[in-house]
């Protein structure tokens, strides 16, 4: 099999049936974003750090002062001091709140760029995510001319990678990746990580639960030197998977949400809707029709399902989008610039985008199918009301299985799901005014 199909079965981006066990966690993670009122960038929390107080290189601070945040969040708060000092990091923080701000801040500061080498490597689970952490270090480094950033996935030809690691003028000092790709430039030898510095993992529960994604990571671990900072970041981290995260750490820094409570978005209201299978389009065309929105994404199990949905709200004069791994790579990445800039206001997903997908004007989440495990509906619903803003979440429960899922996920996170009221939602209470 050539390197380029083993990796194609490596995109594990619409694997919506894996189920993690999870156990109970702890934290302390205020969300001091939520309690601040729903504004967002109007964190501010007990201890009233700037982002001055990190000292950080006078580039990057210009760069957020660009992007407009103003007070670090509680985790960046937590992290970034002892990140910028080389120390690893294990961090579950909820959703939204600014994690990848921590790893893409404190090594951008770390970085001194030298020509040729890769100091830094970035990886997640879908290409899509790749893609906006790409972005993010691209928003950060703007003022620092002479770094560098690429990124690299699968479904695009690997050519193209090897020509901008080849080339003197586009070789990378961090590189983005997803492991199928990134595994397969570096075993075939067209990328050196003999220089790395530091290793981060994004959303590294779901990197790190299958056998074949882990063991993509481990042999592009060991590309690299024993010696580095290795940095790792969820809003779910079970007890279970925390000791193989730790595999790949030296003392690291600890930051775990203990209480399952405090994952909970307060700003974001959740209902259910109890119907039939096939009440399900009925229902779904009733609430985009009578919910006000600014962008709503709707989950859906399966890459079929999401295209028969879209088909099917297109034809009701609906705008909507479908992104799923069935759809060519380049076409992809266009429909979530096109989602994330506002051109369409509906898109059917299945999980592709049930994690780290960062759009600021989603508020509407629905789950035309429920997830099958609780922490993927965390996960998902997460994807409205991003950093403290307010959203509202709607399950459609059509099963046995669904009325367990919903149960595990209310006991789990002590939220109170309700049925969806009959008059409806108020859209003052979930819409940023
Ligand atoms: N200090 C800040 N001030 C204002 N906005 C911020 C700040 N930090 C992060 N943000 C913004 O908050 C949003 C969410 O951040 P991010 O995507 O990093 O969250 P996350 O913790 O990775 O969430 P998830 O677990 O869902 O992936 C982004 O749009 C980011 O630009």
């Amino acid at each position: 099999m050539s390197h380029e199909n083993e990796e194609e079965l490596l995109d594990y981006s619409d694997s919506e049936e894996i189920t993690l066990p999870i156990t109970a966690v702890t934290t302390d993670d205020t969300s001091a974003a939520e309690e601040n009122g729903d504004k967002k960038g109007s964190y501010v929390g007990i201890h009233s750090t700037g982002f001055r107080d990190f000292l950080l290189k006078p580039e990057l601070s210009r760069a957020i002062v660009d992007c407009g945040f103003e007070h670090p969040s509680e985790v960046q708060q937590v992290c970034i001091p002892q990140s910028i000092l080389g120390t690893d990091v294990l961090c579950q923080a909820k959703s939204g709140l600014g994690k990848t701000a921590v790893f893409v801040l404190s090594t951008l500061q770390q970085l001194d760029p030298v020509p040729g080498e890769v100091s830094v490597v970035v990886l997640c689970h879908t290409r899509e995510l790749a893609y906006q952490i790409k972005n993010e270090y691209a928003r950060f480094s703007k003022y620092l001319p002479d770094v560098r950033t690429s990124v690299f996935y699968g479904g695009t030809p690997i050519t193209k990678d090897i020509e901008i690691i080849k080339n003197k003028d586009t070789a990378p000092h961090i590189v983005v990746a997803t492991p199928g790709r990134l595994n397969a430039l570096v075993r075939d030898k067209y990328l050196r990580l003999s220089n790395v510095k530091t290793f981060v993992i994004d959303e590294c529960d779901k990197v790190l639960e299958t056998v074949d994604m882990r063991r993509d990571v481990q042999e592009i671990f060991r590309a690299t030197p024993h010696q580095k900072q290795v940095m790792m970041f969820s809003a779910t981290l079970s007890q279970e998977i925390r000791p193989i995260c730790k595999k790949f750490m030296q003392n690291p820094l600890e930051i775990y949400v203990d209480d399952e409570t405090k994952l909970t978005l307060h700003g974001l209201q959740q209902y259910y809707v109890k119907l039939e299978e096939r009440e399900k389009n009925r229902k779904l065309s009733e609430l985009l029709d009578s919910l006000e929105f600014n962008q709503v994404i709707i989950f859906v199990k399966s890459t079929n399902r999401a295209n028969e949905l879209n088909k099917l709200l297109n034809d009701c004069n609906f705008p909507s989008i479908a992104v799923h791994s069935g759809i060519p790579q380049e076409e992809r990445i266009a429909r979530y610039k096109s989602f994330k800039e506002f051109n369409k206001r509906i898109c059917v997903s299945t999980d592709v985008f049930g994690r780290g997908i960062d759009i600021e004007r989603i508020n509407l989440a629905i789950n035309y199918d429920l997830p099958s495990e609780a922490d993927q509906y965390l996960h998902r619903v997460g994807r409205a009301g991003r950093f403290g803003t307010k959203g509202l979440a709607v399950s459609f429960v059509s099963s046995e299985d669904d009325t367990k899922v919903l149960e595990k996920i209310q006991e789990r996170f002590e939220v109170n799901i309700a049925p969806f009221p009959e008059e409806g939602v108020d859209p003052t209470t979930y819409m940023q005014t």
